[in-house]
Order: structure tokens, then sequence, then C-alpha cells
């Protein structure tokens, strides 16, 4: 049976801009870029995922607010469905401790990277949604 993996995604937004991670070399889908986020775990609320992944991974609070998007795409190591949230940033400063790279990227120029192939929905849809 082909997996399914349950995934959040964070869209930080601070002035027009919105933070992409990209995947370290030692990640699944390397050298992409992605919300930061993870899966979630059982019993937990995708906010709360999100919350946790981001201190995990970024070491930083943050807000949740609304869901943007929810997609599914089928990779060869299984099926992830990725559903992204607005968020804003509480507390402290976003550190890359397991990405390759951390970026603020003007909202218009969102196509500047290569996305992972689950995000491209979300990222169509926050230009719509934030686009001035
Ligand atoms: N975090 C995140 N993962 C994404 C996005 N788009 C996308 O296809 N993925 C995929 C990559 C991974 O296969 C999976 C998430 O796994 P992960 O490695 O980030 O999650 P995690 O920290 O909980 O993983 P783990 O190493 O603890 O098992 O979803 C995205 O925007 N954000």
């Amino acid at each position: 049976m082909i997996k399914q993996i349950d995934v959040v995604g964070a869209v930080l937004v601070r002035d027009g801009t919105v933070l992409a991670a990209q995947r370290g070399p030692s990640m699944a889908l390397s050298g992409h870029w992605e919300f930061p986020g993870g899966k979630v775990e059982q019993g937990e609320s995708p906010q709360e995922a999100l919350v946790r992944e981001l201190r995990e991974e970024l070491l930083c609070d943050i807000a949740v607010g609304d869901r943007v998007e929810t997609t599914s795409h089928q990779y060869d190591f299984g099926i992830v469905t990725l559903t992204t949230y607005l968020a804003t940033l509480e507390a402290g400063e976003p550190q890359a401790t397991e990405h390759a790279e951390l970026r603020w990227i003007p909202v218009a120029d969102l196509h500047s990277v290569e996305w992972a192939p689950a995000d491209v929905p979300a990222v169509e849809r926050i230009m719509q949604l934030l686009a001035k």
C-alpha cells in the first residue's frame, strides 16, 4: 500500500515577503524549497504540529492563522497531503538547523525558486491572496 503522509507547512509572512526553506542534502526532496513544517504526529492538531516543528527546526515561535491550501501529491516514497497555514513570528528569528538555506522572498518573486511539487498549488494561492 502507498504510504499516506500528513504534512503541515507554515506560510510565514513579513513585510510582503514569505519565508521559504531549502531542503538539505540529507533530506528527501533535497534542494527543493518548501514551507517550513513537517509531519503531523498522532494526537496532534495541525496547528500544534506546526508550532512544534518550527520550534524544533527553526528555533522560533509562531502564531498560526488561517488555512491557505490543502493538496496531495504522489511522490515515489508516498502520498504527501500538505496543508499550509498563514503564520506570523511571535519570538525568535528563524534559523536553519536542518535546511540548507532560509530565504524571505517577496510575494511577486515566489516563482524564483524550485518548490517541492506538492507546494506549487499553495504558492499560486499565496500569490493570489497576498498580491498587492
Ligand atoms: N515540511 C514540509 N514538507 C514538505 C513540503 N512539501 C512537501 O512535499 N513536503 C514533503 C517532504 C517530506 O517528504 C515530507 C515532510 O517531511 P519532513 O522531513 O519535513 O517532516 P519531519 O520533520 O516531521 O520528518 P522526520 O525527519 O522527523 O521524519 O513532506 C513542505 O512545504 N513542507
